[in-house]
């Protein structure tokens, strides 16, 4: 550490440690990495951490600022932990999840996990979108661990997404490992690219919803997973 921070203060004026000049990110890896940053295989990744921090010092550069100013010597390295925390869904498999705690159970109620909190990046201008999820299920024969669901709604919010998709997906990957009698998911967001760019609305708030099975046919039983989830 201490290492670093003298590295981080007297920079070698031979290698300016240039992002955008070949070698640039290797540089900055060398003197940025920390150890520990990488102990969470499943979300950091020390093989892309180099040159993602090269591609955030020029942006930062390219904003305007003086990358080698004392605030900002180690943000590059902060951007791509960032990243790689905010796309580690990409590395999961939710079917994996949702396996590893199965459990064969007569209970044929609704099971529903409701305020689930979802932090997502919208695909298309990478600003987060936030809110909650509501997931209900009626077991056909297995439930599964309860701690699973929002695992699984992490798996794909950790990911570039549009809302509709999320919202799908975490259905989809409980309607397939589960084969329960029908799946419903609701989820509410609000998407700071409307609020703080764009349309500047600092109030909307946009509903998803996806179902399957029982959930479609019975108009009583998704009535009652709507009232419980979002009354
Ligand atoms: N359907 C959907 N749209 C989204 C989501 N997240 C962001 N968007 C929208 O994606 C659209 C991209 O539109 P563009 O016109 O290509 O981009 P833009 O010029 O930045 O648009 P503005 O945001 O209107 O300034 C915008 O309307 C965003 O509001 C999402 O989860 N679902
Ligand atoms: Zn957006």
């Amino acid at each position: 550490m201490a290492s670093n921070e003298t590295n981080e203060q007297t920079p070698d004026p031979q290698s300016p440690n240039g992002a955008g000049r070949p070698g640039g990110a290797s540089d900055l890896a060398v003197r940025d990495a920390s150890p520990l940053l990488y102990e969470r295989k499943d979300v950091y990744h020390a093989d892309t951490a180099a040159e993602l921090a090269g591609l955030a010092r020029r942006q930062i550069e390219l904003a305007g600022e003086d990358a080698e100013r004392q605030g900002l010597l180690k943000t590059p390295e902060r951007m791509a932990k960032s990243w790689q925390f905010l796309t580690h869904g990409y590395g999961l498999d939710p079917d994996e999840i949702l396996r590893s705690a199965l459990f064969d159970e007569d209970y044929s109620e609704m099971v529903l996990v409701k305020d689930i909190e979802v932090y997502s990046l919208c695909e298309h201008h990478a600003l987060p979108f936030f809110g909650k999820a509501h997931v209900g299920y009626i077991p056909n024969g297995r439930i599964v661990g309860l701690s699973k669901i929002p695992r699984v709604v992490d798996v794909f919010a950790r990911r570039l997404q549009v809302q509709e998709r999320l919202t799908l997906q975490v259905r989809d990957a409980v309607q397939r490992v589960l084969e329960p009698e029908g799946v419903a998911v609701v989820i509410e967001a609000q998407h700071l690219c409307m609020m703080m760019r764009g349309a500047e609305k600092q109030n909307s708030m946009t509903t998803t919803s996806a179902m399957s099975g029982v959930f479609l046919t019975n108009t009583d039983t998704r009535a009652e997973f709507m009232r419980l989830a979002t009354g």
